[in-house]
Formats: C-alpha cells, structure tokens, sequence
C-alpha cells in the first residue's frame, strides 16, 4: 500500500539555470522523489487488499527533442495530442494499468527532455527502468541518425535486458519522410529491438507501442517465476492479446513489426 501511495506522490523541481521567463513558456515539470522508489517500484510483485498479483514496471521514453515523446504519452495516458507542446523541461511520468492474466500491470512510463540542457540526473532517469522506447521522427533524418546514441546511453545506464522498442513516430507526415520503413526495420533488427511506427497525431499504433513493451516485459517476469520453485505451482501464463488501437491496426504486429505504411 506505501508502494501505491508512493505512485500517486509527484513533486516539481526547477533546474536552477531556467529563468522564470523560460520556464513560463515551457511544458510543467512534474518530478518525483525517484531515488528509492523507482529502485524497488521497477519490476515489483506484490499483493493488493484481495491478494491479487500486481506488477510495477518502469519504462523510459527517449530520443531527440520535438521527436513526439511527451505526445506519444500524453495520447496514450489521456488520449490527448497538442499541436503547440513546448520543450520538456527535467522528467514527467504517467502511470498506466494493464490486466494481463487477470493481474494488475501497472506501468510507470516516464518522459524526459531530449534536450540535454533540460533533462534531470541520467543515472536517476534510468535507474530501475526494465522498458524503453526509443524515439525518432520519420520526417527529420538526424533523429534517426541519434537512434544509436539513445542506444549507447540506455546500455550505460540500465540493465542489457531492457524490452527497448524503436518507435518511428510522426508516420502521418508521409509526404515529407525522410527515414523509410526499411530502415527502421533494419536497425530494430541489426540491435535486437521491436519496431513499430507510430504517429501520436493520428493515434496509429500508439497503443501498440507501449504495450508490446509491457507484455514484454510481464513475459519475461513470468518466466523468471515459473522457472523459479517458488512461483512454479502458483502462476499459469496463457497468452495475452496486444489491446489494438481502435483503427489502424496492422497485422504485422505479431511479429513485433508494425508501420504506418507498407
Ligand atoms: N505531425 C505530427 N506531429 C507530431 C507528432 N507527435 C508530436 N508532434 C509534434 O511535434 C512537436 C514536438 O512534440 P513533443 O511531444 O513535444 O516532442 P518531445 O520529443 O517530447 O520534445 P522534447 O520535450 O523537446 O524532448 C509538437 O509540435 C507536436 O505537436 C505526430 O505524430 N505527428
């Protein structure tokens, strides 16, 4: 019960190099106490009142700056897109329930600022996070060239056996691509990450992206359990179904590959 207590608490911190000015004309900043939270929230088991199984997962949003990370959330949190979102200053996060085998998931998807001069401590950004996605933007090369430096950063800051999902977002400025599908799918493969493309604008595939990840993640938990004494009579896994987004929904998905485009 600390532990869903702890979920609900958020509080602000203002880097000290903003101005008031700045900081008026930028996204709010919610921040949390992280230190010793996130380090036993990500990946926990425990029991609600009923003695229902309920997971915790921490999972971090990253990528260049304007990529659409804080929209990726903010449609798959709350449903809501903004045409005029400002730079994300420090850390935000939203947390998101999932049943999976009759379980209570509960994924803590947090969201940074690309920018370098506005993100918070790395370390305390990563520490814990059992998911990643990482970010670029279909229309604007460099984000996708910056793929591998995400890629470097999450290796030095968290655990090799992190779900990570490429996401291409912004899938609905087709007109003006500048990264194909091809090579998204390439990448995904030659580093071992799912792929999907997405577009927070239109909704496609947003669901899917984040909840691959969580599914993901739950596998792998559930077979650490069932490999484990302790929870081989007590857990039955059966196979659950990614929750598709309403429209837009690809077949390709169960292969862990889903695109705006063919
Ligand atoms: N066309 C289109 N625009 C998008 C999409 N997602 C985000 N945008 C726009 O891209 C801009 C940047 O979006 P953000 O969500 O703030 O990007 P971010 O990656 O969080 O940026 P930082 O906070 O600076 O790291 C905004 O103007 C959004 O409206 C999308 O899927 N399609």
């Amino acid at each position: 019960m600390l532990l869903r207590r702890a979920l609900n608490a958020q509080y602000v911190l203002l880097p000290a190099c903003c101005t008031v000015h700045r900081l008026l004309s930028l996204k709010p900043l919610i921040l949390l106490s992280l230190e010793t939270r996130t380090e036993r929230g990500a990946m926990t088991m425990y029991s609600d009142d009923e003695g229902r199984e309920e997971y915790l997962f921490k999972i971090v949003v990253i990528g260049d700056s304007a990529v659409g990370k804080s929209n990726l959330l903010s449609r798959y949190a709350r449903n809501e897109f903004s045409a005029n979102s400002k730079a994300t200053i420090g850390v935000e996060f939203q947390t998101q329930s999932m049943d999976i085998d009759g379980k209570e998931v509960k994924a803590q998807i947090w969201d940074t600022a690309g920018q370098e001069r506005f993100r918070a401590v790395t370390s305390a950004y990563y520490r814990g996070a059992v998911g990643a996605l990482v970010v670029y933007d279909i229309s604007r090369r460099m984000t996708f060239e910056s793929v591998g430096r995400w890629l470097d950063e999450l290796k030095i800051h968290s655990d090799t056996t992190v779900a990570r999902m490429l996401v291409g977002n912004k899938c609905d400025l087709e007109n003006i691509r500048a990264v194909s599908v091809e090579e998204g799918k390439d990448l995904a493969e030659a580093q071992g990450l799912f792929f999907v493309e997405t577009s927070a604008l239109d909704s496609t595939n947003v669901r899917i992206a984040f909840e691959k990840v969580i599914l993901d993640i739950y596998n792998n938990v559930s077979r650490k359990q069932l490999n484990s004494d302790t929870y081989k009579d007590k857990l039955t896994v059966s196979r659950v179904s990614l929750v598709k987004d309403d429209d837009n929904t690809d077949s390709k998905q169960s292969s862990g590959f889903s695109c705006c485009s063919s």
